[in-house]
């Protein structure tokens, strides 16, 4: 069972800050590391993995530092998110390779256990220029787990991968945290993380944004101000009738039908959009939120 902990880790790039004082304990089980582009994930995930130094503070593989530690590189398995360049190269031969840089006693072993963990043993012997996105990200986690490592780093381990692939990944990253491994994945799309990690660590330009398990996270993304587009039968009478709400901000008429409404508490506005709709007589056609994106989300906790 590995550890990672992170005190008030920064780094920066000339004027960059890239990493900005975080604070973090990255445990056994799934960690998704939620952030847009450029919050600094692949940064961070550069720390842990030993790959740069922190500018400021401590990263920590228990209790170990992890830059310049090999031990701790031993340990630790790393899937980046650049393109393999190496199409020349059969999915074996690529993972048989890192399991010889490992110096593994029994290296044609390991590669076939670990090809056969991301289920690759049989497109193996084909040359990786000729796989497809998923393909190629699971012979990068078979070379990530070659050494059978405790801790796996994965950065935006999903990007561009198809529906059914993903499903796979997915439930092997499962898989790795019911082991007992300390598995990390980045990515910038809630829903992702929320169907794989059991802890959830928001990053937002270089910062720790939040921390906590989907709910947490989820309710912290839902109770900030939100736009809808509420259609009804009446649309004049329901904007008379939702700007008398506490929870509802501003009401406008839509040109093209409707009435945009601007919600200060989501919660109450879920529970009293029926009841004010039955109380005037209105039907409720149709609701749409119009501010969902993730960025939204993302500006407000910063913000916030
Ligand atoms: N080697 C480097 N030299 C200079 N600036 C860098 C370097 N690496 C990262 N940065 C800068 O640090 C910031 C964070 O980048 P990082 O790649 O860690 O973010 P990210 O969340 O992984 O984003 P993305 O998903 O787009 O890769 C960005 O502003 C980036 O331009």
């Amino acid at each position: 069972m590995s550890v990672i902990t992170i005190d008030q880790a920064s780094r920066w790039y000339g004027n960059v800050v890239a990493v900005n004082g975080i604070s973090m304990t990255v445990r056994p089980g799934v960690t998704g590391l939620l952030g847009p582009n450029g919050a600094g994930k692949t940064t961070l995930i550069a720390l842990m993995s030993g790959f740069v130094a922190p500018s400021a503070g401590t990263v920590t593989l228990d209790g170990e530092p992890i830059w310049r530690h090999t031990d701790a590189y031993r340990t630790i398995g790393l899937v980046p998110e650049r393109e393999l360049s190496f199409g020349y190269l059969t999915g074996r031969q690529f993972v048989l390779a890192n399991a010889e840089l490992h110096g593994l006693a029994d290296p044609g072993a390991a590669a076939e256990r670990a090809l056969e963990v991301v289920e690759m043993t049989e497109p193996a012997g084909r040359r990786i220029g000729t796989y497809s996105k998923g393909m190629r990200q699971r012979v990068k986690l078979a070379s990530a787990l070659v050494h059978d490592p405790s801790v796996l780093l994965l950065d935006e381990p999903f990007n561009g991968v198809d529906p059914r692939q993903r499903l796979h990944l997915m439930s092997l990253l499962r898989r790795m945290g019911a082991e007992g491994r300390t598995v990390l994945f980045s990515s910038h799309i809630l829903e992702e993380v929320e169907q794989v990690a059991r802890q959830i660590e928001v990053m937002v330009s270089g910062r720790h944004a939040a921390s906590g398990d989907f709910g947490q996270i989820r309710r912290l993304m839902t109770d900030r101000p939100v736009q809808y587009v509420v259609v009804g039968d009446d649309d004049r009478a329901l904007a008379g009738a939702l700007i008398a709400e506490p929870s509802v901000v501003a009401v406008a008429l839509r040109r093209a039908g409707g009435v945009d409404v601007s919600v200060s508490d989501f919660g109450a506005f879920t529970v009293r959009l029926p009841q004010v709709a039955r109380q005037h007589g209105i039907r409720i056609l149709e609701l749409t939120p119009t501010d969902e994106s993730l960025e939204s989300v993302f500006a407000y906790l910063v913000g916030g």
